[in-house]
């Protein structure tokens, strides 16, 4: 049986293919816990943790330190509620998880050398690690608009001896959705991950659910959005976005779905 990935972001994306070939598709990839926790460096102050970076809290404010603290280690102040808890990865827990993990040689070694890269946080990592773990007979489509991260991604494809599995596509994610879909590759990708331009989102997810077959997977990366996606007071475009297609998904009958809440929130969704 082969495997056809396909990625829109050298980061990580799947694309999949129908059978007896199996494709994946990656639009974006961020899959790895690693990935998730990779801001870490950046953060300041004794309230550090990803979660004040991301929610962008002024630390030096008491009010806001104080909003902070109730997100981030939780309450049990409404009855629904509970006694549920975020964990907050500190620079303590990360390399408890890290040297708890399986992380390929490969994986660690791109982790450390983008670590110090702008936008550190999209690693390219997600890609690698699945093409790393696709049979031989398997294709992942990368899709990637930045020539940089690209040339990363393509580099350790090569270092881990999996460039020949990896059909990297450079432009716009939705520009490659559409042209496979011309090309007569609907319903025959396996698995698609999307974690590129938020605002985007809702048309890579009518466009992957054309390419994938019934029964395959689309992950949907940052569905949470640090937590904005529930705050009243946040209204900026991005996070409007997210909101939509979180309700566009949950009435849509065409997949089943789990939102999982870990990391930055993902949904899986199985076409029907
Ligand atoms: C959040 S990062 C993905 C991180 C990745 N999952 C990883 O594990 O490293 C988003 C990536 O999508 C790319 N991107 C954003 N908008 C895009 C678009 N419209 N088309 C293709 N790639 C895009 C960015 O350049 C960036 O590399």
């Amino acid at each position: 049986m082969a495997y056809r990935y396909l990625m829109s972001s050298s980061n990580m994306g799947l694309r999949f293919m129908s059978y007896p070939q199996k494709n994946l598709l990656t639009v974006f990839s961020s899959l790895s816990p690693v990935t998730a926790f990779a801001s870490i460096k950046t953060l300041k102050g004794a309230f550090s943790c990803s979660y004040c970076v991301r929610c962008q809290f002024n630390l030096d404010d008491f009010s806001s330190k104080k909003r902070h603290l109730e997100r981030v280690y939780t309450t049990n102040s409404n009855g629904k509620f509970s006694n549920k808890q975020f964990i907050s990865v500190d620079p303590q827990l990360y390399e408890y998880i890290l040297s708890n993990v399986r992380e390929p040689e490969i994986l660690g070694q791109l982790r450390e050398e983008t670590a110090s890269m702008r936008g550190s946080k999209m690693q390219g990592y997600s890609s690698l690690a699945v093409a790393l773990v696709l049979p031989e007979s398997g294709r992942l489509v990368a899709c990637e608009r930045d020539l940089e991260y690209l040339e990363v991604a393509k580099r350790y494809y090569e270092l881990a001896g999996v460039s020949h599995k990896v059909d990297v596509r450079h432009g716009l994610a939705a520009y490659t959705l559409k042209s496979l879909i011309a090309n007569g590759e609907a319903s025959s990708y396996d698995f698609a991950f999307i974690d590129a331009e938020k605002r985007m989102n809702e048309e890579y997810f009518e466009l992957l659910l054309q390419l994938v077959r019934v029964g395959g997977l689309i992950v949907i990366d940052n569905v949470l959005w640090y937590g904005k996606v529930a705050d009243p007071m946040v209204d900026d475009k991005k996070t409007d976005s997210i909101r939509r297609l979180n309700k566009k998904i949950l009435e849509d009958d065409r997949v089943g779905i789990s939102m999982v809440p870990i990391g930055d929130g993902m949904t899986i969704c199985q076409k029907r």
